[in-house]
């Protein structure tokens, strides 16, 4: 039995988050979080760059119905590499209340990649964050890309803002829906429309199968916890802009956060602030990760 020490100093995950003041409208759904280990059952891959604090799927189930949510979407944390089991695991025990987004190497046979859909996995996730995994040529991805297109899968991108200049061409070359994770993760002390942002917004604009999430104002915000003010205009811009092409997530368990540990429940109350609208707020948490991730393919 694998037996993992979590990182000195890891910040581990709110065990009593406050009860939002906002309720989410029925069906909402939580589109991006993980879940990690447990590391003695589902063993933290041996090329990953943080051993975490365990987030079970009873936790992640359990954090799901307090915060008033239906679903979630689980998308295969870095810590877990290519081995996609402790995700699979989660999904199989939903009954068919969350989908995944899992990491697969250009090895995978048809037959994983068919196991993975039967579980309910919609997509892949390629990570070009430095810190989090060592990116790989472009050929790479195109190789899986093949791969998943047919199963009618999309891709989630997460970069830092500083890489889409760079990897302009090859995210605008994708062939199928492309989500971004964190909003491309923008320096929010820069104007909300100033060129770094409005490149991210352009993005968009241009490509119709490009989506974003609104999430991770603890990640982003200088000004912090609990409202993340100086986060609130960006994520909105989207939502505003772009209303179908937008999801909501927890990012729960928080990996590799360092200033604090936010509440969920705080979390939750953002919503209403980046999406002002019943109509907004319906499209964010239910009609939009319901089309992508539970829809006709
Ligand atoms: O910014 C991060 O550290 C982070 C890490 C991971 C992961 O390790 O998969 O996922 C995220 O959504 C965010």
């Amino acid at each position: 039995m694998a037996d993992f020490q979590m990182d000195p100093n890891w910040l581990c995950w709110d065990p009593a988050p406050s009860t939002p003041r906002f309720t989410p409208p029925p069906g909402a759904v939580d589109a991006h979080c993980h879940v990690f280990g447990p590391g003695d059952v589902f063993p933290y891959a041996p090329e990953r760059k943080y051993t975490p604090c365990d987030a079970s799927k009873e936790q992640l189930f359990a954090l799901r119905d307090h915060l008033g949510f239906a679903r979630n979407v689980i998308v295969q944390a870095t810590c877990h590499g290519a081995d996609n089991r402790a995700l699979v695991d989660a999904l199989e025990a939903s009954e068919g209340r969350a989908r995944g987004v899992a990491t697969v190497r250009d090895t995978v046979t048809d037959e994983e990649l068919a196991a993975l859909d039967a579980a309910g996995v919609r997509g892949v996730r390629f990570n070009f964050v430095r810190r989090l995994v060592d990116p790989k040529p472009d050929a790479y991805y195109r190789a899986i890309i093949d791969r998943i297109a047919p199963l009618g899968w999309h891709v989630v991108i997460y970069f830092e803002a500083a890489d889409l200049e760079e990897r302009w061409d090859f995210f605008t070359s994708l062939p199928t829906t492309v989500v971004v994770d964190h909003m491309g993760r923008p320096d929010v002390t820069k104007p909300v429309d100033g060129p770094e942002f409005g490149r991210f917004v352009r993005l968009m604009a241009e490509h119709e199968n490009v989506w974003s999430k609104v999430s991770c104002p603890e990640r982003l915000s200088k000004s912090g916890p609990p409202s993340y003010d100086d986060v609130v205009p960006f994520a909105r811009t989207l939502v505003e802009r772009f209303p179908d092409r937008v999801l909501w997530g927890t990012d729960w368990p928080h990996p590799n956060m360092t200033s604090h540990m936010p509440d969920d429940g705080a979390l939750v109350d953002i919503i209403p602030r980046i999406a002002p609208s019943e109509d907004l707020q319906r499209r964010l948490l239910v009609d939009n990760p319901m089309r992508l991730y539970w829809g006709a393919r």
